[in-house]
């Protein structure tokens, strides 16, 4: 059933992406329930192979059944969490107890948030296994669940997995967490298997706690690490926080243990832009602050003014808080400005037809004034010399800065000229934290953090190669830096667009309408990237949902205006797609 990681893994998945595919896949006409039954049916396999290595058990009906007596086989027994993870362990304990096992389940919670799970849930109970609610955080009232602990021959821990929020287990979870925890320091816990992740493992360092430390274990306050596994059963692919660092490259953290790999019957384009985009989307909170949905600066204009216009107006639809727009004067003077976008004029020392030095030094001071969450170069800026080196030392700037970037149009020229085949990267003597540089000419480098919107043509002159960017993330290598996984993605536009990432990211997305094959839609692309960029998704959540929804609200506005689309109908479309789509979630 399970199959060794090298084989399985497309990449090293967020656990954000879990939540994503699963989506994307109910879209394809896969339901949870079925998902939720591959899962509970590989875990079943694989905690009855386990069982079968540590404790030489083998398959109940061959074995004799003496109960009561010393001899009795000793329970699985199963921690469920509140969520989909607690779903896998009631479909693998049904499983399970249909083949003779001894199952326990322990709910960390009184209902199950998703009607699958409850589902399972409510499947373990008419089957008669047995079920310890542990809804508490007083550490006296788990004396149950301690009892049923001790006596188990294996835990499946299914408390919590891809859906951990936080820096550290809260609840009924931290509470069964300390005390399997201290169990497991005693001696006094069998071997734990992971369903999917051990419980605590998150992108924000929940599993950095110290293991060893003493822990107030009483007053139910103090954050238990995560629950280290001898093994973990994980679906599909790995997952970002089972390495060191959170990289994917990085050694396999030793609290999950052996790591086996589930293959789940995702239809095959799961993987692709689908729906799921849009939960990566961060949350409109009801105290919402100006300035907290990101600030972007576009920064295009001189011979045309309609493309940077577009990408901002793209980017103010999508719900960027704050857009400035940077052109040139002529440029600016020549534009119909959309109320909501906030100009930046620049000094009468720069250029009025173009950018030049003296515009890009304004640029520069702006950006270090203001903190910008992303900014947009390219749409609309021309090829001049003397706009295209001081870009290029405003793209290193803000690379410097660590300023999430998106590089479309003449930014893209640009980077054929400079770096061809390669990623930007900026490189700057190291200091010694007194602001002094050494002198061993030592030199650190930086890799940019954003997205690049080719299209076929333009991405053939930045690679200098006809090949498909399949595949070629690494040609453009960022020499030698190492790359967070989803920092850097390509995103190459056209009927079907292709999206390349590091450590194997790779994914399509098509539909929409052949209609927006039209003049203006790359720059709509590129402010959407820009848009969700600055509202804090990371690149590769960023590009994918950008495409999704350029096609998506494509559709919608061809269907109303059919041959006459211009990409000036887009960013209204796509606002009321967005709204439409939010107000299902
Ligand atoms: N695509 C996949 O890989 C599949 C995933 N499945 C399972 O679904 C899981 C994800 O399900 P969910 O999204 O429901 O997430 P989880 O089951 O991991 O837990 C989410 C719930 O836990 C609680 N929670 C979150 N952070 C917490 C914290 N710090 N302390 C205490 N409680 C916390 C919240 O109530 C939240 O609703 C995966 O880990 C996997 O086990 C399977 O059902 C099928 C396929
Ligand atoms: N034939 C097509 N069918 C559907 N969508 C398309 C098609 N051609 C282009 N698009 C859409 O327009 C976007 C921009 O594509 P492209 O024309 O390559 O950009 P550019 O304006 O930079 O040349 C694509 O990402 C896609 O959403």
């Amino acid at each position: 059933m399970t199959e060794s990681a090298a084989s399985a893994a497309n990449w090293v998945m967020h656990p954000a992406e879990v939540a994503v595919f699963d989506r994307n896949a109910e879209a394809l006409g896969l339901t949870v329930s079925e998902l939720m039954r591959a899962a509970g049916t590989a875990l079943a396999d694989c905690a009855a192979d386990l069982l079968k290595s540590s404790c030489g058990e083998a398959e109940p009906q061959k074995r004799q059944k003496e109960p009561g007596k010393p001899g009795e086989k000793r329970p699985i027994c199963f921690l469920c969490g509140p969520g989909n993870n607690g779903g896998d362990g009631y479909a693998a304990a049904l499983r399970l107890h249909e083949r003779g096992y001894p199952v326990q389940l322990v709910a960390g919670a009184e209902r199950q948030r998703g009607a699958e799970a409850r589902a399972f849930r409510k499947q373990c109970v008419q089957a008669d296994i047995p079920l310890c609610i542990a809804d508490t955080t007083t550490e006296a009232e788990l004396a149950e669940p301690e009892q049923l602990l001790r006596r188990a021959g294996l835990v499946v821990d299914c408390l919590l997995g891809a859906g951990f929020s936080g820096a550290a287990p809260r609840g009924a979870a931290a509470a069964i967490l300390r005390l399997c925890h201290n169990l497991q320091k005693r001696g006094s816990l069998a071997p734990v298997l992971a369903c999917d992740m051990p419980s605590g493992l998150g992108m924000s360092g929940g599993s950095d706690l110290d293991l060893d430390s003493d822990s107030d274990t009483t007053s139910g306050l103090s954050a238990p690490p995560c629950l280290p596994a001898v093994q973990t059963l994980t679906f599909h692919a790995p997952k970002l926080p089972m390495h060191h660092g959170n990289h994917a490259d990085g050694k396999l953290r030793p609290e999950v243990g052996r790591l086996e790999i589930a293959p789940l019957p995702w239809p095959p384009q799961t993987t692709d832009c689908g729906p799921g985009e849009l939960l990566r989307l961060p949350p409109l909170r009801p105290d919402a602050r100006k300035g907290e949905r990101g600030r972007l600066l576009v920064i295009g204009g001189g011979p045309y003014h309609g493309a940077p216009l577009l990408a901002a107006q793209a980017a103010g639809r999508s719900g960027c808080d704050l857009v400035h727009l940077a052109m040139p004067s002529q440029a600016a003077a020549r534009s119909h400005w959309p109320l909501f976008l906030i100009p930046e004029i620049l000094p009468a020392t720069a250029n009025a037809d173009y950018f030049d030095a003296a515009g890009c030094a304004h640029l520069r001071q702006l950006c270090e004034q203001r903190h910008f969450d992303a900014v947009l170069l390219g749409p609309g800026l021309g090829r001049r010399k003397e706009t295209l080196e001081p870009i290029w030392e405003l793209i290193l700037q803000l690379i410097e800065m660590e300023t999430p970037l998106v590089l479309d149009a003449d930014a893209l020229y640009l980077l054929a000229q400079k770096c061809p085949g390669r990623w930007p990267v900026s490189g700057h003597r190291e200091d010694h934290g007194n602001g002094e540089s050494d002198n061993t000419g030592k030199v650190s480098l930086r890799a940019m953090q954003g997205i690049a919107t080719p299209h076929q043509g333009e991405l053939q002159r930045w690679l200098g190669t006809e090949t498909r960017p399949a595949r070629v993330l690494e040609a453009l290598g960022t020499a030698g830096l190492t790359t967070v996984a989803e920092q850097q993605v390509l995103l190459c536009s056209g009927s079907v667009d292709e999206l390349t990432g590091h450590a194997g990211r790779l994914a399509h997305s098509a539909g929409g309408s052949p209609r927006l094959a039209c003049a203006g839609t790359g720059d709509v692309l590129a402010g959407l990237c820009g848009s969700f960029l600055a509202q804090g998704m990371s690149p590769w959540a960023a590009a994918r949902l950008s495409s999704y929804l350029l096609r998506q609200a494509g559709q919608c506005a061809a269907k109303d205006m059919g041959l006459g689309l211009v990409a000036d109908d887009l960013p209204l479309y796509i606002a009321k797609y967005l709204a439409k789509c939010l107000a299902q979630i």
